[in-house]
C-alpha cells in the first residue's frame, strides 16, 4: 500500500482544446476513505481511469508510492476498480466470481476461501454463494462486483465509480456502512466517486469536491460544511445549500443594498473595498425579533413544516434568504441575525462576517 501522487496531471479528450481535467497536483494519503465528489460531467470518471490506468493522462505523472506508473496498464497497478454497473462472470458462481481475483494472483486456497467467506460475510453474501451469478438481480450482482474489488487484501487502493447507482436507498445504507467497516478492517485506500452529497459525507474521512475539472476544497465532512472555501461547496454541500447575497465592503463594513450586515474580517489581512457574495447557511441564520449584528432586516414569507424542523423563508433587501430552525422558532419576526458567515471574491473564500462595533451583539 502506498500514496498515490498526481504530479501536474490533466486530461483533454479533444487534443487541448478543452479540458476535462485541469492539471493538478494532489496526493491520495495511504489508507484514507476518500469521497470525490462533484455534479455530473465535472470529470470525476476521469480522474479516477487516470488513477487505475484505463486513461494515460495527456500530461502529467502518475505515481505509486513514489514509483512513476503513468505509462503502466491497469493490471500492473496493483488498484482494484468498481464501476457503476456490475461487471461479473455470469455464468460462474458467486464464489467463483469472488475468488476469481485471488486465484488469478495465485493465493493459497485457504486464503482464498477465508477471504472470500469474509467478504461474504460482510456484504450479506454467504446464501448466495453457490448460485450463478446471472441468477441474482442486479443489485444482488452489483453487490458480487463490489466484493470482488474489495476481496485482495494487498492492493494499493479500491477505486469506487458510484459503486450504489443500482442499488435500493434502504440497502444503500447498509451497504456503505459495511463499506466503513471493510475499510477498517483492510486499511486500504478508498476513493469513492459519487455526485450525492449525503453518501460523500457519510461515508469518508476526507471529502475531495471536484467543479469543472479543479478541485475546489477537500476536508472532514464537517469542515466543509462549516468553512467552506469556494461558493460551490456552499452551494454543493448542504440541504438546501448556503444563502448567497451581493454585498460590498466599504471600509473594513459589509453592506448589503443600503443595510450595514456587519464587519469584515479578511482571511488574509484587512479586505480592500469591492464587491463580495455573503454566504451563510440556512442552519446558521436565527429569526429574531429585535436586530442583531452581523444580521439583516427581513420579512417571512412562509414556513415549510418538515418534522424536526423548520424551513422559514424570508426576503430581505438584497435577496430571498431561508433560515433552518426549531420548529416555532420563528414568529412573526422582523430581523435575521447570522451566527456564521463568509464573504467570497470571484467564487472563493476572502473572509468572514463579524458583529459591527458596538452594536451590543
Ligand atoms: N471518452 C470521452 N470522449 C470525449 N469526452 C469525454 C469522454 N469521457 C468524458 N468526456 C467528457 O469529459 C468531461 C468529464 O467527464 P467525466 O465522465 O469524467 O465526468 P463525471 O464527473 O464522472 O460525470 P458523471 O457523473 O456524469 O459520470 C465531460 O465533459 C464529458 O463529456
Amino acid at each position: 500500500m502506498a500514496d498515490i501522487t498526481l504530479e501536474g496531471v490533466g486530461h483533454s479528450y479533444d487534443g487541448g482544446r478543452t479540458h476535462a481535467l485541469n492539471p493538478m497536483t494532489w496526493t491520495w494519503s495511504d489508507g484514507r476513505a476518500y469521497a470525490l465528489l462533484g455534479p455530473s460531467g465535472c470529470g470525476k470518471t476521469t480522474l479516477l481511469n487516470i488513477i487505475s490506468g484505463l486513461i494515460t493522462p495527456s500530461q502529467g505523472r502518475v505515481l505509486l508510492g513514489g514509483r512513476d506508473v503513468t505509462g503502466l496498464p491497469p493490471v500492473a497497478r496493483n488498484i482494484a476498480q468498481v464501476f457503476q454497473f456490475p461487471v461479473l462472470y455470469e455464468e460462474m458462481s458467486v464464489y467463483d466470481n469472488l475468488a476469481f481475483p485471488l486465484r488469478n494472483r495465485k493465493y493459497p486456497k485457504a486464503e482464498v476461501d477465508e477471504r472470500v467467506r469474509k467478504v461474504a460475510r460482510l456484504l450479506g453474501l454467504e446464501e448466495h454463494l453457490r448460485r450463478r451469478s446471472r441468477r441474482l438481480d442486479p443489485g444482488r450482482q452489483q453487490i458480487v462486483s463490489l466484493g470482488r474489488g474489495l476481496v485482495r487484501s494487498e492492493v494499493a487502493a479500491v477505486l469506487l465509480d458510484e459503486p450504489l447507482t443500482v442499488i435500493g436507498p434502504a440497502l444503500k445504507w447498509t451497504l456503505r456502512s459495511k463499506l466503513k467497516e471493510i475499510h477498517r478492517d483492510t486499511g486500504h485506500t478508498l476513493i469513492y466517486v459519487t455526485h450525492d452529497q449525503t453518501e460523500a459525507l457519510t461515508f469518508a474521512d476526507e471529502v475531495v469536491v471536484l467543479k469543472d475539472g479543479a478541485i475546489v476544497q477537500s476536508g472532514e465532512p464537517a469542515e466543509l460544511f462549516l468553512s467552506p472555501a469556494h461558493e460551490f461547496v456552499g452551494h454543493f454541500i448542504g440541504s438546501p445549500g448556503m444563502n448567497v447575497l451581493d454585498a460590498a465592503v466599504e471600509r473594513g463594513i459589509v453592506r448589503v443594498g443600503s443595510a450595514l450586515v456587519g464587519r469584515a474580517v479578511g482571511d488574509d489581512g484587512a479586505l480592500p473595498d469591492g464587491p463580495v457574495r455573503l454566504g451563510v447557511r440556512p442552519e446558521f441564520v436565527r429569526i429574531s425579533p429585535f436586530p442583531r449584528s452581523p444580521g439583516l432586516r427581513a420579512g417571512v414569507t412562509g414556513v415549510d413544516r418538515m418534522g424536526s424542523y423548520h424551513l422559514v423563508h424570508a426576503r430581505a433587501a438584497g435577496g430571498d434568504l431561508v433560515a433552518k430552525t426549531d420548529p416555532g422558532e420563528h414568529g412573526t419576526a422582523e430581523h435575521l441575525h447570522f451566527e456564521r458567515a463568509y464573504l467570497f471574491r470571484d467564487q472563493i473564500r476572502c473572509g468572514t462576517l463579524a458583529a459591527l462595533e458596538g452594536s451590543g451583539a
